[in-house]
């Protein structure tokens, strides 16, 4: 397996330097440069497999046997060792017609930490190996950060920087983040939004001088591993729901932000996965719902919701689908990135809307939604979503047919979003972890929303 670039200017790389490069030098994103495809008779030796044995024998369609077998072995099972249930991702069934994918069982209780606690032991893995200095540099809306933090946090090699729009996500994401005391932690409070926060790391990955001068990592799903390291709950879903890969096509819903999650479950659908419809629901910031019933792909103003982890207009793994949408032709698609840049939308022709629209349905969720959906189904099925969750039910239940199996993902646990819980009239009690975190100190930095400060204060903190 080789990667390339979405804009074409990379030539094909292998598995290692895919991950080290993180966004692709040409400033689009890395792709296999062939999409594996799983014979049915592998579909149905993977549907028998537990967990960690699954991650394994889908990283090794991706890594080209850069690692040796025993190396990634431990890797996985040091990554998912962290997690609190055996299952890693288990299922939950609300209704016969709707299951829920649980993926707030690692570390720091999102999704993200089913990549990250991954892509941190790789960190580790090839700073000793190769004997590399490694600098992550990321930005998030709340979860990626903390989980991305607990990925690396006092690892030998590795220093980490996070940006998070300040005042912009919740009390308990920004705890997560702000009372790690290790050293090789920094954290920025900027002023502005996450696609502020996005868009200022990614114009520092896209200066080559800079990002060599300060050996920039990425761990923001711009990295393709975070992708393949989230193909995989979507197979181990199918499995523990279909059952055998010879029942129905499963939907799957997913609460969408900067378009990462929702690629994975298209990548696993175009490797052979039985999915039906891939439903992307979204909160007030509905540029991705708008492209999917109207072709047109335009930033609208920026929301705060409920649900601040998918408050997003400019969604990075948008790049990867239309590269695929369109044809495959990077020519193209450098054009229109270019045109984004300066014009501010991307429109595509009615063909390849219908393309869109043959895979994929949409619903933004608006906040009364959102809470009502939490309200009803904790009413219903006394079952606590967090709001993206709840986003995502309410999609499954407004774009699946009757008779249809959805699957939703569940991608935080409701304890990171207690704002939202708690106007919907319900009191949780927080974990033990997440309870522990309101004693402890924090340490920030705010920081102007200016991409040349933020270059001067991660370059002393690399450096220091
Ligand atoms: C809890 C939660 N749900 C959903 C999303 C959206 O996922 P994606 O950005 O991959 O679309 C995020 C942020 O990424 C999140 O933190
Ligand atoms: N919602 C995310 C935003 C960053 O997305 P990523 O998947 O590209 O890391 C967050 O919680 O930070």
């Amino acid at each position: 397996m080789e990667y390339i670039s979405t804009r074409g200017k990379v030539g094909s790389i292998g598995f290692i330097d895919a991950f080290m490069m993180g966004l692709a030098n040409d400033g689009g994103l890395l792709i296999p440069k062939q999409i594996p495809q799983i014979p049915i008779e592998t579909l149905q030796t993977w549907s028998k497999l537990g967990y960690t044995e699954l991650v394994y024998e889908i990283f090794t369609y991706f890594t080209n046997d850069e690692i040796p077998q025993e190396d990634l072995k431990q890797l996985i099972a040091d990554s998912y060792s962290t997690f609190r249930h055996p299952e890693v991702t288990p299922i939950t069934k609300l209704s016969d017609e709707l299951y829920l994918l649980e993926l707030f069982h690692g570390p720091t209780f999102a999704f993200k930490d089913v990549a990250l606690q991954f892509m941190g032991q790789l960190y580790s893995y090839v700073a000793k190996k190769k004997g590399v200095r490694i600098n992550i540099l990321g930005a998030t809306s709340g979860d990626t950060g903390a989980s991305a933090i607990e990925g690396v946090r006092g690892k030998d090699g590795i220093k980490i920087c996070i940006l998070h729009p300040h005042g912009k996500v919740s009390k308990v994401q920004e705890l997560q983040m702000t009372t790690v005391q290790d050293d090789n932690v920094l954290n920025l409070s900027v002023d502005g939004n996450f696609d502020d926060c996005q868009r200022i790391i990614k114009e520092l990955f896209a200066n080559l001088d800079f990002k060599s001068a300060n050996d920039l990592a990425a761990i923001n799903s711009i990295n393709f591993i975070r992708i393949m390291a989230q193909i995989v709950y979507y197979f181990y879903a199918y499995f523990q729901v279909a059952g055998n890969i010879g029942a129905d096509k499963v939907n799957f819903s997913v609460p969408t932000g900067n378009f990462g999650d929702i690629f994975a479950g298209y990548m696993a659908k175009r490797m052979g996965l039985p999915i039906g419809k891939l439903i992307l629901a979204t909160n007030e910031n509905n540029i991705l719902e708008r492209f999917i019933k109207e072709g047109v792909y335009m930033p609208g103003d920026f929301r705060m919701t409920y649900s601040p982890s998918m408050d997003i207009q400019v969604a990075s793994n948008f790049e990867r689908y239309l590269y695929y949408v369109l044809g495959e032709d990077p020519e193209l698609i450098a054009k229109l990135m270019e045109q984004f840049k300066v014009e501010g939308e991307i429109s595509i022709s009615s063909e390849a809307l219908a393309a869109v629209q043959s895979e994929f349905a949409a619903h933004g969720v608006l906040g009364a939604e959102c809470l009502s959906t939490i309200s009803r189904v904790k009413t219903e099925t006394n079952y606590l979503l967090d709001p993206h969750s709840a986003c995502g039910v309410a999609a499954a239940q407004q774009c699946a047919e009757k008779g249809e199996i959805t699957i939703s993902l569940a991608t935080a646990h409701p304890a990171k979003f207690n704002e939202a819980i708690e106007l919907c009239g319900i009191e949780q009690q927080y974990p033990e972890p997440i309870q522990a975190l309101f004693n402890k100190e924090q340490r920030q930095t705010r920081i102007a929303g200016d991409k040349q400060a933020i270059a001067s204060a991660i370059e002393a903190f690399y450096r220091g």
